[in-house]
C-alpha cells in the first residue's frame, strides 16, 4: 500500500505538488496521469526519498521509504531508465543490483528472460541500448528484488506496441498476485488499458481520481452522437433548428445530443439515415476537459511560453 498524505512540494514560491493525497492498494494498478510538468515525477521522487517534501508525507507499507531496510526487496523503482552508468552492460547493471540486495546471480538471468533481453543484448553497454531496451532493463531492475510495490515513471515510454502489450500483461499479472503498482504517464490511452484506478493531476493538484468507469460516468457531456444520411445539408439544417449543434465529422456530423433526439429530428423530416451511433469521449477527452485550465505552460503575447518562477539551487 502506498499512502500519499497531503503532500506539498514547493520550489521557492512555486508549488510543483500542491496538497496531493491518494492511496495505491495491493492487487491494483494505479495510473498517475497528467500533462507535462503536472507534478508526477516530483511526487514519485518524494515517494522514494529522492526529493524532500515541503509538507505532508508518503508511506509505503506504513513506513517512509528511507526507513525501509534493503528497500529494493520491498519497493521496485523505475524513475529514469537512462539513469545508469552508460558504460556498463545490461547484465552488469543487474548484477550490481542483485549483489547490493543480497540476491543470487541466477536472479539476473531470470529477470533478463522475463523482460526478453537476449544474452547478446545483455552484453551490450547501456549507451548502445534503444530507449525501449533501456525501459525493459529498468523494469528488470525494478523487479529484481521481488518487491511487493512497484513505482514506475513513464515505463511505456519508448516501447513499441508489442512492448506495451507485454508490459500491460506483466503488470496486470503482478497486480493479480497481490502487488501494488503505481505508474505514471502523459499518454493516456496507454494507461487506460493497464490501470484499474486513475489519478489525474494537473498543475500540481489532483483534478480527479477513481476507477476508469466512475471517472467516465462522472464526465459531464462526454457522450455525443455521430450521424450520417443521404441528405447531409437538410440534416444539418434541421438538427441546427432543433438546437443540437451539428458539426461536420468525417462523412457525417457530430451532434451534441442523444441518438434518440437525432433520430427523432430525422424521422419528423423524413430524412434517410445511413449511420447513427453514440460517440463516447475516451479517458483522453475527459483528461483534456479536466486539465484544460490547469495547463502549466501559458503563452505570452509574443508567443513565447511563460514558465513559472522556480528555484533550482540547493537540495531537491
Ligand atoms: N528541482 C526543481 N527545481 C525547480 N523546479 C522543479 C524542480 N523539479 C521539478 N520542478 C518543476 O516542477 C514541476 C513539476 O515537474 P514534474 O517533473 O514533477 O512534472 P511531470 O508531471 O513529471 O512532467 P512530465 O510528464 O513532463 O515528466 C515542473 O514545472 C518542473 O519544472
Amino acid at each position: 500500500m502506498i499512502t500519499v498524505d497531503h503532500l506539498t512540494k514547493s520550489y521557492g514560491g512555486f508549488r510543483a505538488v500542491d496538497d496531493v493525497s491518494f492511496e495505491c492498494k495491493p492487487g491494483t494498478v494505479t495510473g498517475f496521469l497528467g500533462p507535462n510538468g503536472a507534478g508526477k515525477t516530483t511526487t514519485m521522487r518524494v515517494m522514494v526519498g529522492l526529493t524532500v517534501a515541503t509538507s505532508g508525507r508518503v508511506t509505503i507499507g506504513r513506513h517512509p521509504y528511507s526507513d525501509i531496510p534493503n528497500p529494493g526487496r520491498h519497493v521496485g523503482v523505475l524513475l529514469d531508465a537512462s539513469a545508469q552508468h552508460a558504460g556498463r552492460t545490461g547484465r552488469e547493471i543487474l548484477t550490481i543490483g542483485a549483489e547490493t540486495m543480497g540476491l543470487p546471480r541466477s536472479r539476473v538471468d531470470e529477470m533478463l528472460a522475463l523482460v526478453s533481453l537476449s544474452e547478446t543484448e545483455a552484453k551490450r553497454r547501456l549507451r548502445n541500448y534503444s530507449l525501449g531496451m533501456k525501459q525493459r532493463l529498468g523494469i528488470a531492475h525494478a523487479l529484481l528484488g521481488d518487491p511487493s510495490v512497484l513505482i514506475l515513471d513513464e515505463p511505456a515510454n519508448g516501447l513499441d506496441p508489442a512492448g506495451i502489450r507485454w508490459m500491460r500483461d506483466l503488470l496486470k499479472g503482478y497486480a493479480d498476485r497481490g502487488g501494488t503498482v503505481l505508474l505514471s504517464s502523459h499518454l493516456l490511452n496507454e494507461v487506460e488499458l493497464i490501470a484499474d484506478e486513475m489519478i489525474l493531476i494537473g498543475r500540481g493538484r489532483i483534478v480527479a481520481q477513481g476507477t476508469k468507469k466512475s471517472l467516465l460516468a462522472g464526465a459531464a457531456g462526454a457522450a455525443s452522437t455521430y450521424v450520417a444520411g443521404t441528405d447531409l445539408d437538410a440534416l444539418t439544417r434541421h438538427l441546427a433548428e432543433a438546437g443540437l449543434e451539428p458539426q461536420p465529422m468525417g462523412e457525417g456530423l457530430q451532434v451534441q445530443g442523444e441518438p434518440v433526439s437525432v433520430g427523432t429530428v430525422a424521422a419528423r423530416n423524413a430524412l434517410v439515415l445511413t449511420e447513427l451511433r453514440e460517440v463516447h469521449g475516451g479517458l483522453e477527452d475527459l483528461f483534456f476537459q479536466l486539465t484544460e485550465d490547469t495547463q502549466r505552460d501559458e503563452l505570452a503575447p509574443d508567443g513565447h511560453a511563460v514558465t513559472p518562477t522556480t528555484t533550482t539551487g540547493g537540495p531537491a
